[in-house]
C-alpha cells in the first residue's frame, strides 16, 4: 500500500513538472501574442489605402482571436497523457503548445495525434500501452487516472503508479451548474467518430437522451473549425438550438474551447428584425410546417401581381387615363417571365405601366380636345386629326413617365396591380384573410387552422413563411448599393479632409499624419471590423460553410426549406432523437425531412450510451417510451444511481416543500421542476424567479429540452401526457432531464407509464 502511495505521489510530481512547464509556454506565448495585437492596433494604415486598412482590421482581429484562445484554455490546459510502446508519451490538451526550438510540447485535442487517446480501447489499443488523464485544480495537478492497455509493455515503476477511478465516471458524477461544460478530456471512442467526420455532406447523429449528442455537436463545430480554419473562418459556421434558453445552457462550451466565432440561433430567431420563441396551437403548427406551405405563399404572393377586372382607369386632373386590360396582363406576365424575385420585377414593370399611362393620358388629352374648336380666323387650325399619342418619343415617354409617377393616383393604381411588399405584410395578410387562404391553399391543407387577426404576434411557425417570403419577394438593394458607392466616395472624401485638417494644423508634422484614415473611419459605418459571426447573423442571405442543427427532430418541412437556404453546400450535422419530437409538426424519420434536399445522400451514426441519467431511472423512461414506440429500447446508461425515482401525491401548494427537501438532498447542484404548458404560471409563481444559474428554475417540457439537473420534480405528468398529440413523448423527455434524483408529483392519478413508480 505504502509503495503504491509513493509511486502515485513521484507520478503527481513528475505530471506536476511537465505541467508547470506547459504552463510556462502558454504564458510566454499569450505575452507575445498581445504584443502582436497592439502592434496590429498601433499599425496606422498608409493614407488613403483601404486595402491597408481591411488588412490591419483582419490582422488585428487574427491576434485578438489568439489571444482570447490562450485565455480560454487556461483552466486544464493539459488533460491526457499517451504512452505508446516504443517509450514516447505525448501531452494532450486543449490548444497545441511548442517549445522555443519549435518543438511540439503540448498536441491540440484536436490534431490527429491526439485521435488515439480518445479511440483506444482494451481490445483495440491503437499501439498505446497507457492512457492516463490529469485532473488540475487551476495549475495544479491533483489527480491521475490510467487505463493500462499493455501490462508487459509497462516498466515497473509505471506499473505501481495506477490509479483507479476512470476519468469518465468522475466526471459524470460532478455537480451541474446549470451551463453545459466541455468534455475534452472524456470523450468517448463512439462520439470521437462524430466529432471527426468529414465536412463534407450530411450526417445525422441519433440518439437517446443523454447520449451526448449536444456535447458531441459542438465538439464537432471546434474539430471543424480547427481542421479547415480557411474555409469556415470566411463561411462561418451556424449552430441551430430549439429554444434561447438552451442556447443560453450550452454557450460556455465553444468559448471554452477557444472558438467564440460560432453563431448560433433558433428557428424563432433566423429571420432578421423578427425574434420570436412563441409558438402555435399543435394543429397550428401542422399545418403552417407542411411543405405545402411554400406553395401557398408562392400563390398568396401571385395573386398580389394583379390585373384589373376591366380597363385600368386613372383620374387625374380631370383627364380619366385608361390602359385596356389586355395591355395590363401583356405587361404583368412579362415582368413576371424575367422571373426576378417580385420587388425586383416590380421595377420592370412600373416602367412599361408608365410608358402606358404616358400614352394613355395623351390618348385623354387628344379626346378632351375637340378639333372642330381649334379654329384660327375662322379656318380649322389642323388639316388632319391629332395624334398625340403617336408623336411621343423615348424620350417624351421617359419625361412623362416620371412627371406621373410623381402623382398619388398613379402610385396607388400601381400599388393596387403590382405593390412593394415586405415579407412581413405579405404573411400577415395572407393569415388574416380567410378568402386569400381559401383561393390559395392546395386541397387537403387544413388552411382554416392558420386564420388569425393581422395584428397577432409572430410564432417560430411563422419565421420559415417569412423565409419563404423574402426569398420570393427579394430585397431591392439597389438603395444599399447606391449606398455602399456613395461610403466609398464618402471614405475618400474624408480622408481628404482628416489629411488637409492634419497638414494646417501642423499635427501631420509631428508624425501622426497617417492617423488620417483612423480619423475618417471613425465616420465610416460600413462594417469594417466585423467578423464573420457578425456580418453573418445580420444577413438572412448569408450562406454557411457548416450549419450544425441540435435538436433537429423538432424542425417541421418548413423550417428545413429555411435552414438547406443557409447551407448552399449541404455541409450539415443533424442531430436529434426521434422519440423525442415535442412538435406535432416535427420529424417522424430522418430520411423524410432530408431526403428532398440530399436524396439519400446522407449518414447516420447512432449514439447508444447514456451520460446522463441513471440506470433507475431510465427504467421509468423505457415504460414511458414503450407506451408511444413500442419495440423501442432507451439508451444504456453507464451509472447507477444514488436514490430511486418516486412518486409522491400532493397539491400543486405542496411543491415548495418537496422541492426545498430535494434541493438539500443535492446540495451544490441545480433543480429543474418541468410540467405542462398550461401549468407553468401557477406552478413558477411558487418560486423565485430564476435563470439557469439559480438553484431551482421552473420549465415547460419545451423549455427543459435538451436541458439537464441533478434534481427534476416532474409536476402533472397526466397534464404532460394530454397536452398535445406528443404528450407521450413529452413525459419521456421530462423523466430523462435528471443526473441524479427524479420525483414524480401528482394530484389525482399517476398515469399508466408511471405505475413502477405506484
Ligand atoms: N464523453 C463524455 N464525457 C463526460 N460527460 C459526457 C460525455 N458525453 C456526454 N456527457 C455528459 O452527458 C450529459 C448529456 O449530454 P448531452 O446533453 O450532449 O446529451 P444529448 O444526447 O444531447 O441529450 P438529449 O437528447 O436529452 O438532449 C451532459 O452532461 C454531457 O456533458
Amino acid at each position: 500500500m505504502a509503495n503504491r502511495q509513493d509511486g502515485l505521489a513521484e507520478a503527481l510530481d513528475t505530471e506536476q513538472r511537465t505541467v508547470s512547464r506547459l504552463y510556462e509556454r502558454l504564458d510566454v506565448t499569450r505575452k507575445r501574442a498581445q504584443a502582436a495585437l497592439r502592434e496590429a492596433y498601433g499599425r496606422g494604415g498608409s493614407l488613403g489605402t483601404r486595402q491597408a486598412m481591411v488588412e490591419r482590421e483582419a490582422l488585428a482581429s487574427e491576434q485578438a482571436r489568439r489571444v482570447a484562445q490562450l485565455n480560454a484554455v487556461e483552466r486544464g490546459l493539459c488533460f491526457g497523457r499517451i504512452d505508446d510502446g516504443s517509450g514516447q508519451s505525448t501531452y494532450v490538451g486543449r490548444i497545441g503548445l511548442r517549445d522555443e526550438s519549435h518543438e511540439s510540447v503540448l498536441i491540440d485535442w484536436r490534431a490527429p495525434a491526439a485521435r488515439p487517446f480518445y479511440v483506444a480501447t482494451a481490445t483495440d489499443p491503437g499501439g498505446l500501452v497507457r492512457r492516463r488523464h490529469l485532473h488540475l485544480r487551476d495549475r495544479m495537478v491533483v489527480g491521475i487516472d490510467d487505463e493500462v492497455f499493455d501490462l508487459e509493455g509497462m516498466s515497473e515503476g509505471d506499473r505501481s503508479t495506477l490509479v483507479g477511478e476512470a476519468a469518465l465516471l468522475a466526471a459524470l458524477r460532478r455537480g451541474r451548474t446549470g451551463r453545459m461544460g466541455d468534455v475534452v478530456a472524456t470523450i468517448q471512442t463512439e462520439q470521437d467518430r462524430v466529432i471527426r467526420a468529414a465536412l463534407q455532406g450530411a450526417l445525422v447523429v441519433q440518439g437517446g437522451p443523454g447520449t451526448g449528442k449536444t456535447v458531441a455537436a459542438l465538439h464537432r463545430a471546434a474539430y471543424l473549425l480547427y481542421t479547415h480554419r480557411d474555409t469556415l473562418e470566411r463561411r462561418g459556421v451556424l449552430v441551430v438550438g430549439p429554444n434561447p434558453m438552451f442556447l443560453r445552457y450550452i454557450s460556455q462550451v465553444l468559448p471554452a474551447l477557444g472558438e467564440t466565432q460560432v453563431v448560433m440561433s433558433t428557428v424563432g430567431e433566423m429571420f432578421p428584425g423578427v425574434r420570436t420563441s412563441a409558438v402555435d396551437a399543435p394543429a397550428a403548427a401542422v399545418v403552417k410546417g407542411d411543405a405545402r406551405m411554400a406553395e401557398v405563399v408562392a400563390r398568396a404572393l401571385e395573386l398580389r401581381q394583379a390585373v384589373p377586372d376591366g380597363e385600368l382607369e386613372v383620374e387625374l386632373d380631370g383627364l380619366r387615363l385608361r390602359v385596356p386590360r389586355e395591355v395590363c396582363l401583356r405587361l404583368r406576365d412579362r415582368a413576371r417571365a424575367v422571373r426576378l424575385p417580385h420587388n425586383m420585377a416590380r421595377k420592370l414593370y412600373v416602367t412599361e405601366l408608365l410608358k402606358e399611362l404616358a400614352k394613355a393620358e395623351a390618348r385623354a388629352l387628344e379626346e378632351s380636345l375637340h378639333i372642330e374648336d381649334l379654329v384660327v380666323d375662322g379656318e380649322p387650325e389642323l388639316s388632319q386629326p391629332l395624334d398625340l399619342e403617336g408623336d411621343l418619343d423615348e424620350v417624351d415617354l421617359r419625361l412623362a413617365s416620371r412627371r406621373l409617377w410623381g402623382e398619388p393616383e398613379v402610385r396607388r393604381a400601381v400599388d393596387g396591380l403590382w405593390p412593394e411588399l415586405t415579407p412581413q405584410r405579405l404573411i400577415a395578410e395572407l393569415l388574416a384573410s380567410p378568402e386569400t387562404l381559401w383561393s390559395v391553399a392546395p386541397p387537403g391543407l387544413d388552411w382554416s387552422e392558420l386564420v388569425r387577426p393581422m395584428e397577432a404576434e409572430w410564432t417560430v411557425g411563422d419565421v420559415p413563411l417569412l423565409d419563404e417570403a423574402a426569398e420570393l419577394l427579394g430585397e431591392d438593394d439597389s438603395a444599399r448599393r447606391a449606398a455602399a458607392r456613395r461610403s466609398g466616395e464618402e471614405q475618400a472624401e474624408q480622408e481628404l479632409y482628416a489629411w488637409e485638417v492634419l497638414q494646417t494644423t501642423g499635427v501631420a508634422e509631428e508624425g501622426i499624419f497617417e492617423r488620417a484614415d483612423m480619423l475618417a473611419e471613425r465616420h465610416a459605418d460600413d462594417g469594417l471590423g466585423l467578423t464573420t459571426a457578425d456580418r453573418a447573423a445580420a444577413d438572412r442571405t448569408w450562406a454557411y460553410g457548416h450549419v450544425i442543427v441540435d435538436e433537429a427532430q423538432e424542425l417541421s418541412a418548413m423550417a428545413w426549406r429555411m435552414i438547406m437556404r443557409r447551407v448552399p453546400a449541404r455541409s450539415l450535422t443533424v442531430v436529434g432523437d426521434l422519440a423525442q419530437t415535442g412538435s406535432a409538426a416535427g420529424a417522424r424519420s430522418w430520411g423524410e425531412v432530408l431526403d428532398p434536399y440530399l436524396e439519400g445522400r446522407w449518414r447516420e451514426e447512432r449514439l447508444l450510451v447514456n451520460y446522463r441519467t441513471p440506470v433507475e431511472i431510465m427504467r421509468v423512461a423505457a415504460d414511458v417510451l414503450r407506451t408511444f414506440a413500442p419495440g423501442q429500447e432507451p439508451p444504456e446508461s453507464v451509472r447507477d444511481g444514488e436514490a430511486e425515482p418516486r412518486a409522491v401525491r400532493l397539491p400543486v401548494a405542496g411543491l415548495p416543500a418537496l422541492v426545498a427537501g430535494e434541493l438539500a438532498e443535492i446540495g451544490e447542484g441545480r433543480m429543474g421542476v418541468v410540467t405542462p404548458d398550461a401549468r407553468h404560471a401557477e406552478v413558477a409563481a411558487l418560486f423565485p424567479d430564476g435563470d439557469l444559474d439559480a438553484p431551482v428554475v421552473v420549465l415547460t417540457v419545451r423549455q427543459a429540452k435538451g436541458l439537464e439537473f441533478d434534481a427534476v420534480v416532474v409536476v402533472d405528468p397526466a397534464g404532460i401526457m394530454a397536452q398535445s398529440p406528443m404528450g407521450g413523448q413529452d413525459l419521456y423527455v421530462a423523466v430523462t432531464r435528471a443526473t441524479r434524483r427524479l420525483t414524480v408529483a401528482y394530484e389525482a392519478e399517476l398515469p399508466e407509464p408511471l405505475a413502477r413508480l405506484a
